[in-house]
This record gives C-alpha cells, structure tokens and sequence, in this order.
C-alpha cells in the first residue's frame, strides 16, 4: 500500500504516524508513562513444519526486536539495567561478555544454519580452537592432521609444550595410521577437512567412529572453515564439535575476525559457553552485526566462488600443474570428498616446481592480491609456507611434505575470465608457462604426470619439453 502522509491502525491500537518512524522511534507508540507499547508481531514468521532451502534460511532469521528492524540491531552497551540488587540477573542480560542481544540473535542463527543444538561466537577463529582445547587437561592425548593451518599447529605446539598434553600428528587421511595412535587416552580428535594448504580429504565418519570406540568421551572437533556450513555439516558426520573461522567464507569481505563453534550435547554447549565467558573471548556486538550481514550472501558468493574456483584449476591442470582441488576428479580423494560436502570450496593450491619462480608468479599477478586468508570475494594468491604455514618450522614443513614452492590461490567472485587472464599474464611474464604455437603450457613438466591431462589448453610443443 502506498501513502506514506496517511496513519494506519496497528493490532495493538495505538496509532501509527509513518513520518514519524523515520525519526527512529515512532513517538506515537511511546504510552502517557514513558513506556514502550508491547512489542507488535512480528510482520512475516517463516509458516511452521516448512523446511525451507539454506537459501532462504540464510536470509530469514527472526527476531524479537520491538520493532521487527530489518537488519538486527546492534546492542552496544557493555552492561544492562537490573531492576533489584537481591541477585541474580532480572534482566535477560547483564554484562556483554556474559551474554548480549546481538549475540544471541547470531547464535541462534547460526545455529540453524549449522544444523546443531547450540552455536556460539568468539573473536577469532583461534579463539574458537582455544575454547575446545580448554576442555583438555595435563595428561590428555589429541590425535590431529599432519597438514594443519600453521596457527593451529602453533596452538598445538603451545600445549604440548606448556600444557602437558601430548599431540600426536599423523596424516589424517590414513584411517589405518589414525587407528594406530587412537586409544582410551584420547581425549580431542581435531580434524580439518580440506586441508589447509595441502587440500587433503579426511573422512569424518570413519574416523570418529574409531576416536568414540576407543573413547566415548572423546571430543572430535571439525575445523570446517574451508567450505563453510553450506557446503559440509561435519556434525551430521560424527563430530561432536564443529568450528570455523568466521573470518573467512562465513563473513566473506575480510572486514571482520570472528570463530564459530556448534555442538549438538547440551553439557558440551554449557562448558564451552563456561570457557567464553570465564575468558572472556565472546564476539563483540558490532562484529556480531557484520557477520550476521555476511551470511546472508553465503549462498551466492561461494556458488560465484566455485565456479571461478573450477575454471582456474581446470585451466591450470590442462597446462600441467600440480594442482590440488577436491572439484577435479584427477584429486586423490574426489569420491570421499563428495561422499561427505556439497561442493568443493574455492581454495586450490599449485606447484611450479621452483620457489623462486612461484615467487615472480604472486608478485606479478595483479589481480590476485598477495595476502593471507580467504574465504573474501577478492581473489588471493599466497606461498602458505612463507605466509599462512610459516608459524611450523621448515623442517616439520619438510617431513610434513608441504611443498615450499606451492602457491595457493583462494578465489574470489570477480570474473572468471579477468582473473584466469591475469593468473594466465602472470605464469607466462614470471617464465611457468612457454607460449607455442598452439597455445601455452607449464615450463616444468616434470610434475608427477604420465599422460597429459585432457583439457582446454594443453599444446605438446617438443621445443617446450627442451627448455632450460
Ligand atoms: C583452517 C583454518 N582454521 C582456523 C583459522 C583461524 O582463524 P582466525 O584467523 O579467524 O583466527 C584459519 C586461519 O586463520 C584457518 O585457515
Ligand atoms: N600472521 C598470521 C597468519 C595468518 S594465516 C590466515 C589464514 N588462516 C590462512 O590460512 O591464510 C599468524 O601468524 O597467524
């Protein structure tokens, strides 16, 4: 209905000047006391029983603000008004680290998005891997990935070193190997699937069935950050807890640091909720707001962000890189992988074969910005083991089996074309790729290939196979 000059009748009688709502508060609704009017319902309530698709759940979330703001509002205040000294909090809230409206607005929708009981949101993904690992005590095992992001591994090394837990690293993506440091003494399973930067695929279910054989106490954790919870929901697959960093996909314009955890056991939720508020690690109002933002273009950006994803690492794969990307079928694990996400992300890492030639490729592309993370819309380009991974020594890097010269590229929703035509300009001015007569293909071929993969670009110029 137009009109905006005309009044209208709200349920609750009291009418409403629409001029007026403009000024933030109708004063209209405000009764002869001061008081607010009860809230009104809100307009739409999503119908009850309907499944609607995480499109649509992304967008929707209810609230009970008075009045039914569109976007929630951000409640910056570090401590609410009680009504009596006797003790006890009158109010639903007391203090923000304990608890806040935006926060709980995030949390419930995370929740739903999350597939899980209980989400709750601190300020860092870190922070979110700090609040699991709390629940340890000297004493305790964890058995983890041998490809980890470097700041978990750094976490990790903290523990076992200050902490008297002892962490076992073994590759995660050999149920056989993880079955052999399993036992009634493992307290934490962390797993990250994919990985980061080695893209490896872990199996949840199978693995979580061994760690609740051998302990049924035992907490398997799911760092879930590479696809986000559109794409995997590691807690219908067996994890008791699932984190990610918020900074990344679940945000999506790098403007915010945020961690995410989800859990389904309510004792579990109230001693994780025990550790944020006891260290006071609880994401702040505002960052509540920005992510609350973020999520609703989840769905959008990452279905943009594969497509792009699947086209650099066709491209790169036809010209003869190593590349690793759970969205190729040539990726060791493509089956496991689908078995268990509704996508493959958008993060893939290459090799060239030499450091100092990935190097000239990250500086000279110009539309891939050299930096840490991912997850934004913008495209990234990094060397993990100079940037993202520096944190775990060379040697351990070594043993581990991270290439030093893997570039890894996290891609953003720009054109496909722009950015496979500067990624495309770059290999070939940085001397990865021979221009030919057919086309351009990767200088070092010597990247673990028998057969030349089928794809759009591949040229089998003799004179290239020669080059110094
Ligand atoms: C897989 C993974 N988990 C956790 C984190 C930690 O997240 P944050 O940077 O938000 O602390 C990162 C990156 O930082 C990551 O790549
Ligand atoms: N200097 C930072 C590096 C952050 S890496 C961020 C992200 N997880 C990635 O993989 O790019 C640190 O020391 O933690």
């Amino acid at each position: 209905m137009s009109g905006a000059s005309s009044s209208s009748t709200p349920p609750n009688g009291v009418l409403q000047n629409p001029k007026l709502s403009a000024l933030g508060k109708a004063f209209s609704q405000i009764d002869l006391d001061g008081h607010d009017m009860p809230p009104s319902p809100a307009p739409s309530s999503p119908r009850p029983g309907k499944q609607y698709s995480i499109a649509t759940q992304l967008v929707y979330s209810e609230g009970n603000d008075q009045y039914n703001a569109s976007s929630v509002p951000i409640y910056q205040s570090a401590t609410f008004k009680q009504t009596s000294a006797t003790g006890g909090v009158s109010n639903e809230y007391d203090y923000t680290r304990s608890g806040n409206p935006t926060r709980t607005h995030l949390e419930k929708h995370l929740a739903k998005i999350m597939r899980a009981k209980r989400a709750l949101v601190v300020s860092s993904g870190m922070g979110a891997l700090d609040v699991i690992t709390r629940q340890l005590k000297p004493g305790d095992e964890v058995v983890t990935g041998d490809d980890l992001y470097g700041g978990s591994h750094r976490l990790l090394k903290y523990l076992s070193t200050y902490g008297g837990i002892a962490v076992h690293h073994v590759d995660t993506t050999d149920n056989a190997a993880v079955q052999k440091v399993i036992t009634p003494k493992t307290a934490m399973v962390l797993l990250e699937t994919p990985t980061n930067p080695l893209i490896k695929i872990v199996d949840i279910p199978s693995i979580a069935t061994l760690a609740h054989e051998a302990n049924p106490q035992c907490i398997v954790s799911v760092d879930n950050t590479m696809l986000s919870p559109l794409l995997q929901n590691p807690l219908e697959l067996g994890a008791d807890i699932v984190y990610e960093s918020g900074t990344k996909y679940l945000s999506g314009h790098h403007d915010l640091m945020a961690g995410v955890l989800a859990i389904n056991d309510e004792a579990l939720g109230e001693k994780l909720f025990f550790t944020i508020n006891a260290s006071g690690c609880g994401l702040a109002p505002f960052d509540c707001w920005l992510l609350m933002r973020g999520i609703k273009t989840l769905k959008v950006r990452m279905d943009a962000q594969q497509a792009n994803a699947m086209k650099i690492a066709k491209f790169l794969e036809s010209a003869g890189f190593k590349v690793r990307y759970p969205g190729l079928k040539s990726h060791p694990q493509y089956e496991l992988h689908n078995s268990m996400a509704r996508g493959p992300g958008a993060v893939l890492s290459f090799e060239t074969g030499d450091i100092l030639l990935s190097e000239r490729i990250v500086e000279t592309a110009k539309l891939w910005a050299i930096s840490v993370s991912f997850g934004c819309v913008n495209s990234l380009i990094s060397m993990p083991c100079r940037m993202s991974h520096a944190s775990i020594d060379a040697k351990t890097r070594a043993e581990r089996g991270v290439p030093e010269d893997l570039i890894r590229l996290c891609v953003g929703i720009e054109d496909g074309d722009d950015l496979l035509d500067d990624l495309r300009s770059a290999l070939v001015q940085a001397g990865a790729m021979n221009v030919t007569l057919d086309g351009i293909e990767a200088r070092n071929r010597t990247l673990e290939q028998e057969d030349p993969p089928e794809g759009e670009i591949i040229a089998a110029h003799a004179a290239a196979a020669n080059e110094p």
